[in-house]
């Protein structure tokens, strides 16, 4: 089964809690036609069923805490299994969000040939969380638990951009600029890939 996504096209999309990683990847799926996937997304799925292991999952995240490596994989692999027939490629948005889970997925199902690094200043992410918290009906996009999400991006995902960029596959785009000029970036950048 693992074998079909192996040689799959697969991006991760990496930024800062509201820094526009969603938006972009919502434009990606319209103009390239590839399967988008968020962790947290997929997390919120189960948060939504009201199962035990959602009633965990709820209270982790709503410390802005990151829920166990195993339970988000999973969860991306079989969404990933679920697609391979038909997929042009996976975005992986959210994921990984610390160097331990970047490898984990490279050993359970494959390379990225691209990081999309979605990069805005912490001002920014926490005036668009906060406007964003007023429709969203996130738990998580309040003040404090915003605080704690921003903290842990700067200490355990930024790690991760340095560890691909080792790899030469980072390519940043600028989202302090209106959504379309970002895309245009996105685009070159995905334009680029063979
Ligand atoms: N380039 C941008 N300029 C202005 N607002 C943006 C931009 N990108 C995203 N937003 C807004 O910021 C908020 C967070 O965006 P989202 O895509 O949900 O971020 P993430 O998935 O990274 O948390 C949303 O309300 C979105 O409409
Ligand atoms: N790869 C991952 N590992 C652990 N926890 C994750 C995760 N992806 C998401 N989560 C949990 C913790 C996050 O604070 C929460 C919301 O994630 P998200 O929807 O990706 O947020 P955002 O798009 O605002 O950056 O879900
Ligand atoms: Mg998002």
């Amino acid at each position: 089964m693992a074998d079909k996504i192996k040689d799959a096209k697969i991006i991760f999309v990496v930024g800062g809690p509201g820094s526009g990683k969603g938006t972009q990847c919502e434009k990606i799926v319209a103009k390239y036609g590839y399967t988008h996937l968020s962790s947290g997304d997929l997390l919120r799925i189960e948060v939504a069923s009201g199962s035990d292991r959602g009633k965990q999952l709820q209270a982790i995240m709503q410390k802005g805490e990151l829920v166990p490596l195993d339970t988000v994989l999973d969860m991306i692999k079989d969404a990933m299994i679920a697609k391979a027939d038909v997929s042009k490629g996976f975005l992986i948005d959210g994921y990984p969000r610390e160097v331990k889970q970047g490898e984990e997925f490279e050993k359970k199902i494959g390379k990225p040939c691209l990081l999309l690094y979605v990069d805005a200043k912490a001002e920014t992410m926490v005036k668009r969380l906060m406007k964003r918290g007023e429709t969203s009906g996130r738990s998580d996009d309040n003040e404090e638990t915003i605080k704690k999400r921003l903290d842990l991006y700067y200490k355990a995902t930024e790690p991760v951009i340095s560890f691909y960029e080792g790899r030469g596959i980072v390519r940043k785009v600028d989202s302090e600029l209106p959504v379309d000029e970002v895309f245009s970036q996105v685009s070159t950048a995905i334009d680029a890939l063979k």
